[in-house]
């Protein structure tokens, strides 16, 4: 399940500007996604013309852009500290006013999980986004890493939180996609949500989840590609 909407022009200036905050030395948590690929195309790129960076990709997908484009490669147990992530979102909460401005559903690529270690353990945040993805309160469903042998009983927990949960069909394979780490994955309406947090920490509990797409309180910046620019949003 992609995200649809959003103007390839507006993810790519989106992305081109996450990674121009890309400085020479950093380790960089290279996010997945079709916004984040214009980041991780601009950083090899630079790379080419000589900035010194290491790379931390998400997911099998963003390791494989990376080595395509020339971006040398690290882990996290190689390194000291992760300077910054650039990473994509399937939507953002864009409501300065609110306590949950910022808020992020991921894992519409079923990288979430990966992603929010790496995102978590940057110094720096940034999410690369286009309008479509902005929004006053979360509202799609959230993906919901499950090892095999727990979906059925995870989804029942989802099910008394109240949400909707669907087991994530492949696209060219018959049965449930399978994601980087081996593992299931339930896209779990809730509706419109008023506290990603509470939420957050209610799907976090359950035993089987190997993580969630609900991203609270993490980002430090998004960068909105636009039709003739980019929009800063700092948290
Ligand atoms: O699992 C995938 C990730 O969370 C992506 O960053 C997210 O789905 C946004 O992807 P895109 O930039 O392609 O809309």
């Amino acid at each position: 399940m992609k995200t649809e909407g959003g103007s390839d022009a507006a993810k790519r200036r989106a992305g081109e500007r996450a990674a121009e905050a890309v400085e020479d030395g950093d380790v960089v948590g290279l996010g997945t996604g079709s916004t984040t690929a214009y980041a991780i195309d601009a950083i090899g790129r630079a790379v080419a013309d000589g900035l010194a960076v290491r790379g931390i990709p998400t997911s099998f997908q963003s390791r494989r852009l990376a080595l395509e484009v020339g971006i040398p490669l690290t882990t996290l147990d190689a390194v000291e500290a992760v300077d910054l992530a650039i990473d994509g979102a399937d939507q953002v909460v864009d409501a300065p006013d609110a306590r949950t401005d910022g808020a992020l559903i991921k894992g519409g690529g079923a990288a979430h999980a990966r992603e929010k270690i790496v995102d978590a353990t940057a110094d720096r945040f940034v999410v690369v986004a286009d309008p479509s993805k902005l929004t006053d309160r979360l509202e799609r469903p959230i993906p919901l890493e499950v090892l095999p042998d727990a979906h059925t009983v995870v989804a029942d927990r989802v099910r008394e939180f109240g949400g909707d949960p669907t087991l994530r069909d492949a696209s060219h394979k018959d049965g449930p996609i399978v994601t980087d780490n081996g593992n299931l994955v339930l896209d779990c309406a809730f509706g419109s949500i008023e506290d990603p947090g509470e939420l957050a920490t209610r799907l976090s509990s359950v035993p089987g989840v190997v993580e969630h797409g609900l991203f609270v309180g993490m980002a430090d910046t998004t960068y909105v590609g636009t039709d003739d620019g980019v929009e800063i949003r700092e948290y």
